[in-house]
């Protein structure tokens, strides 16, 4: 069996999402997820010009040779432009043999741990009562788990609140990026009230995570790691900047506030420190951006012998291609702690096909061969692509900081 050809599909149903295709001689396809938000282009130009060509010809069962060769072989390795590249290359392999072993991938993978994954929802306001509201809607709909992210009194516009109520919070909002305000003062000042509001209200029982979203400064999470733990949330995301994984190492001698990091992360060495030093809690590298399945396989299990487990990413700009075979992966891996689900629009869901379901709280894996999520590359056509950035940051000296 041989690689026959292999294209990448771009369609914006609302956003821009990258998908490469890979057929076989046999008439075999698997897809695979390439967004990477706010550059797909550029992962887009280096499957096309640097790993396609290379592919065809080759075995596609041949997963683990093809990872090696698109890895240890492109020389400059890692990055979030290569690793989606490989990730996408590997989702559609992985897709492949298990359709041609006729099971759904968690099958492949080890079959099922769990019946069902557990996932968190976005709840979001511009204040601390309507982002309640939300917390109660998600409560309704059934969500054991809920992140909360609500506007800070003093500036103006900030990660993780939609810009209109009611709205999917979408943060590549602009052609080229728009410019926040950010204080950190003022929302150190201001997030603890955030949770006690939802303590008061929900109890003690519903999980809450909340997002920093890379800004603080090891002291500066280490303080709110602390403030918050009267309000014992499941997790404090991205509360620094990760490249120095050792100011993790400081914030953990202060709080026992779960923390978890690693959606900008594309390899295992992103997060080996933190792990084998067990300053975080959960690892959030998803496949798309790390490599697919045989790598983020690979960091699962060094996770899972450091008391880490998985806690992907899952946030709309990852396409249901990356959310369907995430689902598989989170049903069979056993170190899972939580999927994060923001559910697409009805017009990328249309786009996309898939057998994955979400059920009072929990995505129940489907039982398709493959990873279960297909593409109508018609539908795809009618949504042509179009350039957009994610925002940048600054403080309200001017600093450019981090988003
Ligand atoms: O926790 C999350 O879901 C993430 O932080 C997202 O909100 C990112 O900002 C987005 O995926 C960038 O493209
Ligand atoms: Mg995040």
């Amino acid at each position: 069996m041989k690689i026959e050809h292999a294209y990448t599909i771009v369609t914006s149903p609302g956003r821009n999402f990258v998908t490469l295709k890979i057929v076989t001689d046999e008439g075999t396809y698997g897809i695979g997820d390439a967004t990477l938000n706010g550059r797909e282009m550029a992962v887009v130009a280096y499957l096309e010009e640097h790993v396609i060509p290379a592919l065809i010809g080759r075995d596609p069962q041949r997963i683990e040779d093809i990872w090696h060769y698109l890895y240890r072989g492109a020389y400059w390795r890692r990055g979030p432009v290569t690793m989606s590249a490989i990730a996408a290359v590997d989702m559609a392999l992985w897709d492949i043999k298990a359709k041609l072993a006729g099971m759904p991938l968690y099958q492949l993978l080890g079959g099922k741990s769990r019946d069902r994954v557990m996932v968190y929802g976005h709840a979001t306001g511009r204040d601390i009562e309507s982002c309640l509201e939300e917390v109660a809607r998600h409560v309704e709909q059934g969500y054991k788990a809920v992140r909360v992210q609500a506007g800070v009194p003093g500036i103006a516009s900030i990660y993780g609140v939609a810009k209109k109520e009611g709205e999917p919070y979408e943060p590549a909002d602009a052609d080229l990026p728009t410019e926040h305000v950010w204080s950190t003062s003022k929302y150190l000042n201001h997030v603890p009230k955030l949770f006690a509001a939802v303590r008061e209200r929900f109890g003690d029982d519903l999980h809450v995570l909340h997002d920093v979203h890379h800004r603080l400064t090891p002291i500066e999470a280490a303080r709110l790691g602390k403030a918050v733990e009267p309000y014992n949330l499941f997790w404090l995301e991205d509360c620094v900047p990760a490249e120095n994984q050792e100011g993790f190492g400081l914030i953990r001698q202060h709080t026992t506030t779960p923390l978890a990091v690693g959606e900008v992360f594309n390899s295992l060495f992103d997060a080996k420190t933190l792990i084998e030093n067990q300053w975080i809690d959960y690892i959030r590298a998803t496949l798309t951006h790390a490599g697919g399945i045989t790598h983020v396989r690979r960091i699962a299990d060094l996770a899972g012998l450091y008391h880490v487990r998985t806690g992907f990413h899952g946030p709309t700009d990852l396409s249901p291609v990356c959310m369907g075979a995430a689902v598989h992966f989170d049903t069979w891996v056993p170190n899972f702690g939580i999927q994060e689900y923001m559910p697409h629009t009805d017009e990328t869901n249309a786009v996309f096909p898939h057998d994955y379901r979400f059920e009072a709280g929990h995505f129940i894996v489907g039982e398709t061969p493959g990873h279960g999520v297909d593409i109508d590359e018609m539908l795809a056509k009618q949504y042509p692509y179009k350039r957009a950035s994610l925002p940048v940051n600054r403080l309200e000296d001017g600093t450019l900081w981090h988003w």
